[in-house]
C-alpha cells in the first residue's frame, strides 16, 4: 500500500485498539498496526522523495517506523499477559513516536 494509505490504517487501528474492550479485538488491532508500520518502512515520505536507501534522512525515517514496530511489540507483550489496561497506558508511547516523526518527516 501507498503511505498515505498505511497511515490511514495506523490511525484506525490505534483509535480501536484505545477503544477494545477484550483482549482478542485489542490483539487483532495489534497485528494490523504491525504490519502497516513495516509496510510503510517500503515507501518514502513526499519530502524525501528520490533519496537513495544510504541517505541519512532515509535511514532516520526507517529508524523511526522500527521504534514504532519495537513500541507495538512492547504492548502486544502486555496484551498476551492479559494486561488491557497496562497496555493501553503503555501504548501512549506510541503516539509521542508518531508525533516526533511527523514533525520531521511528515
Ligand atoms: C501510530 C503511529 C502513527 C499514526 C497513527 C500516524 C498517522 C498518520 C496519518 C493519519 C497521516 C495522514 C495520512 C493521509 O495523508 O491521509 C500520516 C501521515 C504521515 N506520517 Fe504518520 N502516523 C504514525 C506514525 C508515523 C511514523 C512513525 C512515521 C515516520 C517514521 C510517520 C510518517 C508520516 C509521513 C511522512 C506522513 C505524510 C505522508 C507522506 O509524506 O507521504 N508516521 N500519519
Amino acid at each position: 500500500a501507498d503511505l498515505e494509505a498505511d497511515m490511514k490504517t495506523l490511525a484506525k487501528s490505534t483509535k480501536a485498539f484505545a477503544e477494545a474492550k477484550d483482549l482478542n479485538n485489542a490483539k487483532q488491532q495489534l497485528v494490523i498496526m504491525r504490519q502497516a508500520a513495516l509496510s510503510s518502512k517500503k515507501s518514502l515520505p513526499h519530502k524525501l522523495e528520490g533519496l537513495p536507501p544510504e541517505n541519512v534522512q532515509v535511514k532516520q525515517y526507517q529508524a523511526g517506523l522500527d521504534q514504532l514496530v519495537a513500541e507495538i511489540d512492547r504492548v502486544t507483550v502486555l496484551v498476551n499477559k492479559g494486561q488491557l489496561d497496562q497496555a493501553k497506558t503503555e501504548a501512549i508511547n506510541l503516539v509521542n513516536i508518531r508525533n516526533e516523526n511527523h514533525k520531521k518527516f511528515r
